[in-house]
């Protein structure tokens, strides 16, 4: 068991939870990209609020990433949408990202903190661990995140989370949780009844036979929890 540590539950928050009653969406990127993926995430960002964008590009050096980012960071600070890199604190730094994702092997959020600066959003992948979320909390995460929920095929995952976790979280916790794996506009309203801060989508979004704008707009009933 994992749950009988206990963290100081004031300590800082720094990635916006926004009001309580709103859960908000953070779009995570293919594993790979086409060229023209600028506009494709332009048409996503400007069909309804998303609060961030996780650059996830798969089985690509730093240098390679870098030259495609340019657009894509350009596409999230023209609508204010934090840009979060993921895995690498280093190409974070280098592309003046405003946050960096973390699991549990991509290195030490107190390490991204230094090197990133106190304005940073720094996430930090928990899988279904009290525990890791608590740890991540000490080390100043701005955020934890648990999954994954549901089945997806955007990533060969070795954890499965409950729901109950999130409202145990975000009961105790005022640091946001972001939910993440397999949600789309049918399974995830459990998860924003149960919690959710945040839920990070990928396939849902782009994905949707009708295109990643309508993607987008399936998630807005969900979101509201008041
Ligand atoms: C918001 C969010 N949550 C979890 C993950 C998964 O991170 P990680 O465990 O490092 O796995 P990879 O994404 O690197 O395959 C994430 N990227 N974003
Ligand atoms: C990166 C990641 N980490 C856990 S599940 C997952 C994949 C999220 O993508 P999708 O929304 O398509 O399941
Ligand atoms: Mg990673």
């Amino acid at each position: 068991m994992d749950d009988d540590l206990t963290l100081d539950p004031d300590f800082p928050a720094r990635f916006d939870r926004g009001q309580r009653s709103r859960c908000q969406l953070y779009l995570v990127s293919p594993p790979r990209i086409t060229e023209d993926f600028a506009e494709i995430l332009a048409e996503a960002l400007d069909a309804g609020p998303v609060a961030a964008f996780q650059l996830r590009l798969k089985g690509l050096d730093e240098h390679a990433i870098a030259r495609m980012a340019e657009p894509l960071q350009l596409a999230c600070s023209e609508r204010d949408v934090a840009f979060i890199v993921n895995d690498s604190i280093s190409l974070a730094k280098r592309l003046g990202a405003d946050g960096v994702h973390l699991g549990q092997g991509d290195g030490d959020p107190r390490e991204a903190r230094t090197i990133l600066g106190p304005a940073a959003q720094v996430g930090v992948t928990c899988h279904d661990s009290r525990h890791l979320a608590m740890e991540a909390g000490e080390a100043g995460a701005d955020y934890v995140a648990f999954g994954a929920f549901f089945p997806t095929t955007t990533k060969e995952v070795l954890h499965r989370a409950e729901p109950s976790i999130l409202g145990w979280w975000s009961t105790l916790f005022e640091l946001p949780c972001v939910a993440i794996g397999g949600i789309t506009p049918d399974n995830g309203r459990i998860l924003v009844e149960a919690g959710a801060d945040f839920l990070a989508v990928c396939g849902a979004v782009w994905t949707h036979p009708d295109g990643p704008g309508a993607g987008v707009r399936a998630f807005a009933p969900l979101l509201d929890r008041s």
